[in-house]
């Protein structure tokens, strides 16, 4: 793709708008010229997705699924441009962009194409009343992506939409506006209607993403990114009242009992901790570890963290990479400062690495483990989105629940048991909407997925996001037996 990045309108792409830059991760220096929308553009980016709304609500959805399939096959022969834009964007690694981030957005139009193509409608037939439902879809849809999995998330939220029948517009972030305009050519190269998907690119409030969740010819609001933004989005759509789905942050709990496979914990806790430099929002933040296995258990993930290879996005055996910018970093350092005040032991990490070469003007960060900080400590409570996690010792599985539980996030958690009945016990007393036992991240695209308390409103995964993309209406008829 051209370093330059346009809108995408109405099916063309539309370079107008001031022009902003985003930066290389790796090195800081500049990578894309981004067109920002402004009012008018978002406008008309909303414009055609309302004409063509009733053209695409119409299609059979067995044909909708099919431009589905469609898109997920693009996807797939563009894969190494797609691989190579989101790198660029992220400096993430090529060995997780191949495995994860690129095969999940073909994944995503595919999963939903089958899902909504299977889906049983509901009719209940009592004597001389015939009750069914019909779904509509919600109409436009505003689609607001974070960095940190652009593509993934993206479409993630792009495939549902559009096989409930809704037309779409997308903002991706301001730092990675990169995977999803090549989605946009790809729509246009398989000849998706005009209008069905639009794309445009800009900032958040004040600009872009707060001109098109306000617009009123936007009917609903799906949004990944931070708790505090979604707050203010929500307020943004509260006189209109429309739907929202959000999936917001998390201060994820991993749970470490003495019975554990402690290998695979601190294996397990090595992925949770510092996949994706732990920008990912269901990342572990907080370890609680039984007493008896809590020295082992945290030497070895200290170990394990300095081992952690800073290498070229290019390496295929790099496993950090940086974060996405400079403000980011230093939002993350001053978390490892801030640490330190409260009276952390910093038991790995706690700084900046040093490269001698570009890299030093990248925005890397070490990965850090600490330990020692009361549960009211900043550190123990706010989401820092680094790779960093504070290791606290329990006692009795009544207080890891208990601890556990004590955050105003309740996204996803990771426990760690040889027992079952442990295991079914301690998942279902965490409130989170999310909980993995003996492994992490593992998904299926069916279940639901989302959080609870300040991680999100809602659930999107398989029907769930069938659902929240449609709107039932509930037909009653009373019959007349014998009569035409
Ligand atoms: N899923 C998660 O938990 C995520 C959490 N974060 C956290 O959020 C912090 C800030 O990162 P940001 O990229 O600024 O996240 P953000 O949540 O502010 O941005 C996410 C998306 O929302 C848009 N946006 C921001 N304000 C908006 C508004 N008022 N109306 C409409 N759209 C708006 C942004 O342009 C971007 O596309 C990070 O330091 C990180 O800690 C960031 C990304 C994802
Ligand atoms: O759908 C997934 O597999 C991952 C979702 C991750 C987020 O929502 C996030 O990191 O913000």
């Amino acid at each position: 793709m051209s370093d330059q990045v346009t809108h995408f309108i109405g099916g063309v792409p539309v370079a107008e708008g001031a022009m902003f830059a985003t930066h290389d991760p790796v090195t800081g220096q500049p990578v894309r010229r981004v067109h920002e929308a402004d009012r008018a553009i978002v406008d008309r980016a909303v414009a055609a997705a309302r004409a063509a709304l009733p053209g695409w609500a119409a299609l059979p959805v067995a044909e909708r699924a099919a431009w589905m399939r469609r898109l997920a096959d693009a996807i797939e022969e563009r894969f190494e441009e797609l691989v190579a834009a989101e790198i660029a964007d992220t400096g993430k690694s090529i060995t997780q962009t191949r495995t994860l981030d690129i095969p999940r957005g073909a994944a995503n139009f595919r999963s939903f194409a089958e899902i909504a193509a299977q889906r049983p409608e509901s009719a209940f037939h009592l004597r001389d009343v015939l009750s069914y439902t019909v779904r509509r879809p919600l109409g436009v849809v505003a689609v607001i992506v974070p960095w940190n999995l652009p593509f993934l998330l993206a479409t993630w939220k792009i495939g549902p939409s559009l096989v409930a029948g809704n037309t779409i517009v997308v903002k991706p972030s301001e730092h990675t506006p990169g995977s999803v305009a090549v989605l946009a050519e790809i729509a246009a190269s398989v000849g998706l209607p005009p209008g069905v998907l639009n794309v445009v690119h800009g900032f958040g409030g004040g600009s872009t993403g707060q001109f098109l969740v306000e617009h009123p010819g936007v009917d609903a609001v799906t949004f990944t990114g931070e708790s505090r933004t979604g707050s203010t989005i929500m307020k943004s759509v509260a006189d209109r009242v429309k739907p929202v789905s959000f999936e917001l942050g998390g201060k994820n709990a991993g749970l470490v009992f003495a019975d554990a496979d402690l290998d695979a914990a601190v294996e397990g806790s090595v992925r949770s901790v510092f996949t994706n430099g732990g920008q990912v929002c269901l990342c572990t933040e907080r370890l609680y570890v039984e007493r008896s296995v809590f020295e082992e258990f945290t030497a070895r993930l200290a170990e394990r963290a300095g081992r952690l290879k800073f290498g070229r996005p290019a390496d295929e055996d790099t496993t950090m990479m940086p974060m996405i910018s400079a403000e980011h970093r230093d939002k993350v350092l001053s978390y490892y400062e801030l640490a330190k005040d409260e009276g952390a032991e910093v038991r790995a990490g706690g700084g900046v690495p040093r490269f001698g070469d570009d890299r030093d003007g990248g925005y890397y960060v070490e990965p850090t483990v600490l330990t020692g900080l009361p549960r009211d400590s900043r550190v123990n409570r706010e989401e820092i989105f680094g790779p960093v996690c504070h290791i606290t010792p329990f006692d009795t599985e009544a207080e890891a629940v208990e601890l556990a539980n004590d955050s105003e996030y309740g996204l996803a958690a990771t426990v760690w048991t040889s027992s079952l009945n442990r295991a079914h016990r301690v998942a279902g007393s965490l409130e989170a909407g999310l909980v993995w036992v003996n492994t992490w991240y593992l998904r299926d695209l069916r279940t639901p997925f989302g959080g609870v308390k300040l991680s999100g409103i809602g659930r999107e995964g398989g029907t769930h996001s069938l659902d929240f993309y449609s709107e039932p209406t509930t037909i009653t008829i009373k019959l007349e037996p014998g009569h035409d």
